[in-house]
C-alpha cells in the first residue's frame, strides 16, 4: 500500500508516517496539497499530514484542503513530540550564517529563540524542515542554516550548532491519516490517547445565534467538544466554516441524531470520521 507524506525523507511528517506505517511504501510529496492530490487521484491510498501544533496552532493549509476535498476523510490522529535544532554544513561556521531556512511552522515554533540568538539574520520559508536541511547540505558555499530534526542532520550530514531551540519545552504536533475510504486505522503497538469524531460545519447564511444553535446540538446531548476552530471560507470577510472534534466513541443514536438535528437547522456537515488518537515517539 502506498502512503503519501510531506517529504523529503527526515521531515517530521516522515518520522510520524514511518511509525504509523512501518511496512508500507512511503511516497514523499513536496507539499500538503500534493499529499491531498495523491490520495484524491489514487496515486496513494492514504497520506499523513500535520494538522496542529501545540505552540503554533492549526496548520491552516490542512484544514483548507479538508474543506475543499469532501471525498477525503480522517482515519486517525497521531501526536508526536517535536524538537528543533539549528544545523549548518560541517564546513561552515555558525558565526558566518546569513540566512536561516525552515518550514514556517518550525520557524514560528522557534521564533523567540532565533530572535535571541540570531537577531537580525533573515529567515526564509521552505516546504519542510527536511527540504531546508537538504538544501543546506547541497549548498556549502552559501552561508545558511536550517531548523530541522536530528534525523535530518544525520541523513543530510549536517552539524547541529544549537539544540532544542523550540520556544517551549512542551512541543507536540498532531498529524492525521487521510484517505477516501474512511477505514478505521488501528495499531495495537501504539498507545491510544483518545477517541473522537471530526466534522466540518458550515452555516448557509450569517444570522444571530447561528453558532449558538450549532453548539446547542452538542450541549444538550452532553457531547463534549475538544476542539472548535473557525476558518475563513474565502468568500468574503466574516464567512467561516468550523472544524469540530467531539470526544468519545461513535454512538449510533446519539451521534446520528445530532447530525440529523444539524441538518434540520440547515447546517452543512461534512463528517470526517470517528477515529482514535495515538501517541508516537519523537
Ligand atoms: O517540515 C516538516 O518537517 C514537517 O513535517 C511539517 C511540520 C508542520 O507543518 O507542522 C511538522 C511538524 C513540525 O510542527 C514542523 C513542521
Amino acid at each position: 500500500m502506498k502512503i503519501a507524506f510531506l517529504g523529503p525523507h527526515a521531515s517530521f511528517t516522515q518520522l510520524a508516517t514511518a511509525q504509523l506505517f512501518p511496512k508500507e511504501e512511503l511516497l514523499p510529496q513536496a507539499s500538503i496539497l500534493d499529499c491531498f492530490n495523491a490520495v484524491e487521484n489514487g496515486e496513494a491510498v492514504k497520506a499523513v499530514v500535520p494538522l496542529e501544533n501545540s505552540i503554533e496552532g492549526t496548520v491552516s493549509m490542512t484544514l483548507d484542503y479538508l474543506y475543499k476535498t469532501p471525498s477525503i476523510k480522517i482515519e486517525a490522529e497521531a501526536v508526536m513530540p517535536i524538537a528543533h535544532h539549528l544545523m549548518i554544513h560541517p564546513e561552515n561556521q555558525v558565526e558566518n550564517i546569513e540566512r536561516i531556512y525552515s518550514h514556517p511552522q518550525a520557524l514560528a515554533q522557534s521564533f523567540h529563540s532565533l530572535d535571541t540568538h540570531y537577531k537580525g539574520i533573515p529567515r526564509q520559508d521552505f516546504s519542510s524542515t527536511a527540504a531546508a536541511a537538504k538544501f543546506v547540505s547541497e549548498n556549502k558555499d552559501m552561508k545558511i542554516a536550517a531548523v530541522a530534526n536530528q534525523y535530518a542532520a544525520n541523513l543530510y550530514g549536517l552539524k547541529i550548532v544549537n539544540r532544542n531551540i523550540q520556544d517551549f519545552e512542551q512541543n507536540h504536533t498532531r498529524f492525521i491519516i487521510i484517505s477516501k475510504h474512511q477505514d478505521r486505522y488501528q495499531n495495537d503497538s501504539l498507545e491510544t490517547l483518545s477517541e473522537k469524531s471530526g466534522m466540518l460545519i458550515t452555516m448557509p447564511e450569517d444570522h444571530p445565534g447561528g453558532l449558538h444553535q450549532v453548539l446547542s446540538v452538542f450541549a444538550w446531548r452532553k457531547m463534549n467538544l475538544s476542539k472548535i476552530e473557525s476558518r475563513t471560507l474565502k468568500t468574503g470577510l466574516g464567512n467561516y466554516f468550523f472544524f469540530i472534534n467531539v470526544v468519545g466513541p461513535w454512538e449510533e443514536i446519539l451521534h446520528g441524531n445530532a447530525l440529523k438535528e444539524l441538518e434540520s437547522i440547515n447546517a452543512e456537515v461534512d463528517f470526517l470520521g470517528n477515529y482514535k488518537e495515538f501517541l508516537l515517539e519523537s
